[in-house]
């Protein structure tokens, strides 16, 4: 035998020692529990030296099982079977006898139904009074639901609700119209994905009728906190995502006061639109509609938004173009995210392409022609220069501090292009119509142009009335406010929509323009010295104020000063409306002296309003 042979061998006898030293220590550690603790090293020791692997084969079986206690294993691996068997057969029990006398239903997070229930969980004295449950104040659409309730220390107007949500894979039991009802969040496997978050609702029941009526009384409860505001989702660029940014209480239409009835114009529009998709169906007419509200700042485009959504009862959500983050794909997957029933709005449209970005690459403005000539495509070339950094004002390319990289083609494609969703009512803001290329501009984009220009002299007569009259206690006040409604809508006709499939433009004529007569304050101050009252409302009846507000009126020039500039100055007269009607004409002609560029009328958008149409 050469030396390697040797070395070989004695491998292989340290290998086989070393195993059944293991196995020993195994069978000894495992057996020593019964009693029958068995020295296995010692009788394995006395023969390592001499045996080989021949004879540990020649071992009989059953001296061996048992020298290692092998029939005392037999009894508990056998005990465990049992035992396995008999846990199983009883979870199949269990869940024959959910399936048989329960109804259930999975619904899934992302879904509206999960907010409904999860709400009306949080009211439930069994979520409530649960030992284990989860507190949360975060700011979510749910959190917007529950509404404080009395006693309710954590909830004033500044600080976060708190409030309690059934645990994770916590089982709750709970009493719904004598019939038990179990309820838990799980976690839904979805493969090669992230789990699902999911409610399961078991109703013990035969059939679905409960469970529907629970849910539908908890989708009313859901809703029903929201019967008098709108709830107002803002877009994540990053995650894509959209999420809840603040209630705000409905806002009257009647709220808004503008020329020639407008608003009640845009409203039906709208309602029809809601109600025509059979008729775009039929017709193969995409089922969308934009309305682009232009003008003046302050002039009412948010309110009137704000206004309609109240009224038709939808929610609102807020693509800022130019948010950090958004680009053509992001926005793209924003709009395809939408609920089917909602309001879109894009606030200050012009604001992402005024840095430069559009579908030629070049500044908005100079595009707004070429683009008029080009028909609409977006040329490659063009598309290349538009996903560039946009320069900034002075020229320098800024892709830090424009984070904004939308594309004038990506936003036409999400509006219209054919991943855009359908059933969309977008509302578009901009105070610089002119800015605005015309493919964005065009029917099936924007379909109603909306002008809104600076108070007129019966803006501010109506803006006064419904700022005074207010609370005041008569009943002549609202036929008074009524009948000058009247007058106001058949007498002004000082306003202008526009359709772009209709080159018919609605309305113009220019109000009436009276002769302004300032009257010094003192007169009036003796005019009207019973009424002068530095605490509360002075008691001025309905015509009084009537009298007051067409004094404010023909001391406002026409058209030259904003709503939002008129609003301020009421706020500051609150208590006083006759110095408010005595004192607007010189504070107007101050302003306008200095010329502040945001109550300067500016002719401009009204002659691109007739270009247009
Ligand atoms: N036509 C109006 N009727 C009633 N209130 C108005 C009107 N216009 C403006 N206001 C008041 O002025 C304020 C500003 O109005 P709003 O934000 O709607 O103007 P805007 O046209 O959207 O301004 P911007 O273009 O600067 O965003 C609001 O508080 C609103 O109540």
């Amino acid at each position: 035998m050469n030396v390697q042979d040797e070395a070989v061998r004695t491998a292989r006898i340290s290998a086989l020692k070393a195993s059944r030293t293991l196995t020993c220590l195994f069978m000894a550690s495992c057996t020593e529990a019964g009693g029958d603790h068995i020295n296995s090293t010692a009788a394995f020791d006395g023969t390592t030296s001499s045996t080989t692997a021949q004879q540990d084969s020649a071992l009989p079986v059953s001296s061996l099982m048992a020298s290692l206690g092998l029939n005392e294993w037999l009894k508990y691996i056998l005990l465990g079977f049992v035992v396995e068997i008999a846990r199983r057969q009883l979870y199949n029990l269990e869940a024959w006898f959910t399936s048989f006398f329960f109804v259930t239903a999975e619904i899934p997070a992302d879904d509206d139904c999960y907010d409904w229930l999860l709400v009306w969980l949080s009211k439930q004295p069994a979520i409530k009074n649960a030992r284990k449950k989860i507190f949360s104040t975060s700011k979510d659409r749910r959190s917007l639901a529950i509404l404080p309730e009395e006693g309710d220390h954590w909830c004033d107007a500044k600080s976060r609700r708190l409030f309690s949500l059934p645990s994770v894979f916590e089982t709750y039991s709970l009493w719904y119209r004598h019939r038990l009802v179990r309820v838990r969040r799980v976690a839904l496997p979805r493969p090669g994905y992230y789990d699902r978050e999911a409610m399961e609702l078991r109703v013990l029941a035969w059939g679905q009728e409960l469970l529907n009526e629970l849910l539908l009384e908890a989708k009313k409860d859901y809703l029903s906190s929201f019967e008098d505001k709108i709830c107002v989702y803002v877009a994540i660029p990053s995650s894509s995502d959209w999420i809840p940014l603040a209630t705000r209480p409905k806002r009257p239409i009647q709220s808004i006061i503008l020329d020639s009835d407008i608003q009640d114009m845009v409203l039906e529009d709208v309602q029809e639109f809601m109600r025509s998709k059979a008729w775009y169906t039929d017709r193969g007419i995409p089922f969308r509609r934009g309305y682009l509200l232009h003008g003046s700042p302050g002039s009412g485009k948010t309110s009137l938004i704000h206004s309609i959504a109240g009224e038709l009862g939808l929610n609102v959500f807020l693509i800022s173009l130019s948010a950090r983050g958004m680009d053509d794909t992001k926005l793209a997957e924003l709009i395809a995210y939408l609920p089917e029933r909602c309001i879109t709005l894009m606030e200050d449209i012009d604001a992402a392409f005024l840095h430069g970005v559009s579908r030629d690459g070049v500044d908005g403005m100079v595009s707004t022609q070429a683009q008029s000539h080009s028909g609409g495509a977006p040329s490659p070339q063009g598309q290349a220069q538009a996903h560039a950094p946009a320069p900034t004002p002075n020229g320098d390319s800024d892709s830090d501090d424009y984070s904004g990289k939308v594309t004038l083609s990506g936003l036409l494609n999400a509006l219209d292009g054919i991943g855009a969703q359908e059933g969309r009512i977008l509302f578009a803001t901009t105070n610089r119509y002119a800015a605005l290329d015309p493919a964005l501009c065009r029917p099936g984009r924007m379909d109603m142009h909306v002008e809104f220009r600076h108070a007129s002299r019966r803006q501010g007569e109506e803006l006064f009335k419904r700022f005074f009259m207010v609370g005041t206690n008569s009943s002549s006040a609202e036929s008074a406010r009524q009948g000058e409604r009247q007058g106001f809508q058949a007498g002004n006709k000082d306003a202008r929509v526009s359709r772009p499939e209709d080159p018919v433009s609605y309305s113009v004529s220019e109000a009436s323009s009276s002769e302004v007569t300032l009257i010094d304050v003192d007169v009036a101050a003796e005019h009207w010295p019973a009424k002068q009252s530095s605490v509360g409302l002075p008691q001025l009846s309905a015509e009084e104020i009537n009298d007051l507000a067409i004094r404010f009126a023909e001391s406002i020039p026409e058209r030259e000063v904003s709503m939002a500039t008129l609003q301020g100055f009421l706020m500051m007269h609150k208590r006083s409306p006759v110095d408010a009607a005595y004192k607007v004409g010189a504070y107007v002609e101050d302003l306008l002296a200095s010329s502040r560029p945001d109550i300067v009328s500016s002719g401009a958008v009204v002659s691109k309003v007739e270009s247009r149409t």
